[in-house]
């Protein structure tokens, strides 16, 4: 029996490191069933799946280079006098938070270079994540199941808005000082306690000697833990409701077709992590961003010309660029409407998108899962509201650059707000009606692609001498996935009397649902797809050509 025991353990110690290693951690950490049940996991393919990605490597990125940052930025508004090697400034008054991200700039070992893929791939983080939320908005990825993961994105975008603002204020530059200095004006703007939320904020009067220390807490370490958590509960639903996949052969709503994630996704997205890092790493090598020593340290008495947020809070300052100056006052106090209402606007630009998924499974009513996406021009009415807001958001970036689209378009800097204030509220109308339109022209056209084959551009001579051209026929997995989708029937709220001639009640939100159902759904708003019957009769010969 002795014996037994040494040979067995012999052969043990025979199975290489590797192996060891993994029976030790699985031992410990149960990694073999968890592993075994989800590296095999699959996902389907499709280029605009890799959108999310993106976001991922590029917070990874902004992750390690923040890290990086803080090894040599000092969050203090202590004022010092600057000693560094760029010559222009020196002798110079500025804070500490200024001078030491001068001295990253010029005297840290590659302290440039992290600073610009930090900023950069922020840039690129927040572009990121807006194309990414586009696509899972176009394609109604968000239905059931999956509008919590919707809004955990959506808090994403929120956070990491905030975070980039809280990010850039941190070099106390004169440009950032004076996006802060703007954000104190729209909290002063707040009626009964604006001045008290201003004091909080900054520790008493502008700009005060704290801000950079309480930005950079929030910065580092506040919104960066929320999103890092979200992150991974984000990821973590992708696994569990398992990914969309678009219609076609094979695919249904119970299954998924596609790669497994060990050992195709894995080495992908290894690849394509380190493509995102070296395009952001080259963009940042030779595009100079934020050249903090040519702008100067902030002081409350200057504002720089031609100064812009980063793009992602463009559109809060076009909010206020283009908002006539009203001021009301009322037993003394002064309203400053000119600022109010666009702090009250900015939240509801974004909850209009936000709330969107709650507001289609409630018009449509369907508490079906889907995990097939849709074609956006199938949609029509959502992708012409999807492509509305994106026209709203982009009408306020331009109001935000209003001084920019003056100087290099050499336009009157009132006439980009008139301009600005009109499309407001028209633009997005007309883009509204111009999508759905195109969707049902594209609708229509797959209507016909089904039931009379694409056109070839072969014409022939029939021996009588008319002209035709030769349509092909689909192939069955053409035909498959331009039908594949469901068309639903607009909601009724039925007669408004009952067979007695009572007159029936029906509660004002029944109303609305019925009309909004109409709008998506009613004649007019969709193309009816072929049935089996019309491509039977039109296929049996008749018509055909
Ligand atoms: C830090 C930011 C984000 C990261 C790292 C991230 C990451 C990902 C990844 C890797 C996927 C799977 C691949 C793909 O479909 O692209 C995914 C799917 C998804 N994301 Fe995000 N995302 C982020 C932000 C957002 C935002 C802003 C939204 C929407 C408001 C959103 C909503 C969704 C939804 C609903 C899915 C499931 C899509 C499906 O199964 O088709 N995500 N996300
Ligand atoms: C979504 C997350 C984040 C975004 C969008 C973001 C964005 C930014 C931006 C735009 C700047 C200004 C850079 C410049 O031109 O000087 C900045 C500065 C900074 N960030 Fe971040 N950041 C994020 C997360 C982090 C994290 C996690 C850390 C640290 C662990 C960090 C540390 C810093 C430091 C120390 C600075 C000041 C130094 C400097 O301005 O060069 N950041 N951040």
């Amino acid at each position: 029996m002795s014996t037994t025991t040494t040979s067995d353990s012999r052969s043990r110690e025979k199975a290489p490191a590797g192996e060891r290693v993994a029976d030790w951690a699985d031992g410990r950490l149960g990694i073999y069933s968890l592993a075994k049940a989800n590296m095999r996991k699959i996902f389907p393919d499709h280029w605009s799946f890799m959108l999310g990605e993106v976001c991922l490597y590029s917070f990874i990125i902004i992750i390690l280079t923040g890290v990086y940052l803080t090894l040599f930025f000092h969050p203090s508004m202590n004022e010092v006098q600057y000693n560094g090697s760029y010559v222009p400034l020196q002798g110079q008054l500025m804070s500490e938070a200024f001078n030491s991200t001068m001295h990253i700039s010029f005297d840290v070992r590659g302290g440039l270079l992290i600073r610009q893929i930090h900023h950069w791939a922020a840039l690129v983080f927040l572009a990121g994540m807006f194309v990414h939320m586009m696509r899972v908005f176009f394609t109604g990825a968000f239905r059931k199941p999956r509008e919590v993961n919707w809004v955990f994105g959506f808090l994403l975008f929120v956070l990491g808005m905030f975070t980039g603002f809280t990010g850039y204020s941190l070099p106390d530059d004169l440009l950032s000082g004076t996006g802060v200095r703007f954000m104190e004006g729209a909290i002063l703007s707040v009626p009964i306690v604006g001045t008290y939320l201003s004091f909080f904020l900054f520790g008493g009067e502008f700009p005060g000697g704290d801000f950079v220390a309480r930005f950079y807490s929030v910065h580092i370490l506040l919104l960066p833990g929320i999103m890092l958590g979200l992150v991974v509960g984000h990821l973590i639903l992708v696994f569990y409701h398992k990914h969309t996949q678009f219609a076609g052969p094979g695919k249904t709503n119970n299954n998924v077709v596609g790669m497994p994630l060990l050992p195709v996704y894995m080495a992908k997205a290894g690849g394509f992590f380190f493509l995102v890092f070296g395009v952001v790493a080259a963009i940042s090598a030779v595009a100079q961003i934020n050249p903090i020593w040519a702008i100067g340290p902030y002081r409350p008495d200057q504002v720089s010309t031609g100064a812009q947020p980063d793009w992602y809070m463009g559109f809060s300052e076009g909010l206020i660029r283009v908002m006539p100056g009203w001021e009301v006052n009322l037993w003394g106090h002064t309203l400053v409407l000119g600022v109010f209402i666009p702090l009250v606007i900015f939240p509801l630009v974004l909850v209009a998108i936000a709330v969107y998924p709650f507001l289609e499974s409630w018009v449509t009513g369907d508490k079906r899962e889907h995990h097939i996406l849709d074609r956006p021009r199938n949609v029509p009415t959502r992708t012409a509201f999807g492509a509305a807001w994106i026209s709203w958001y982009f009408v306020l970036l331009v109001g935000g650059g209003n001084d920019i689209w003056a100087t290099h378009f050499h336009l009157s800097i009132n006439s980009i707000t008139w301009f600005v204030r009109i499309a407001f509220f028209i633009v997005p109308v007309l883009v509204f009606i111009a999508t759905k339109r195109i969707c049902l022209g594209l609708q229509r056209r797959d209507r016909d692609k089904v039931l009379h084959g694409r056109e070839s551009g072969i014409i022939k001579r029939l021996p009588h001498g008319e002209f035709i051209e030769v349509h092909e026929p689909l192939s069955q997995d053409g035909l498959h996935t331009l039908t594949a989708h469901e068309q639903y029937m607009p909601a009724e709220i039925g007669p408004m009397v009952d067979e007695n001639g009572v007159e029936r009640k029906v509660p004002g939100t029944q109303r609305l649902r019925a009309k909004f159902s109409k709008g998506f759904y009613g004649e007019g708003n969709q193309i009816p797809k072929p049935t089996v019957e019309e491509y039977k009769e039109i296929t049996s010969g008749h018509g055909h050509h």
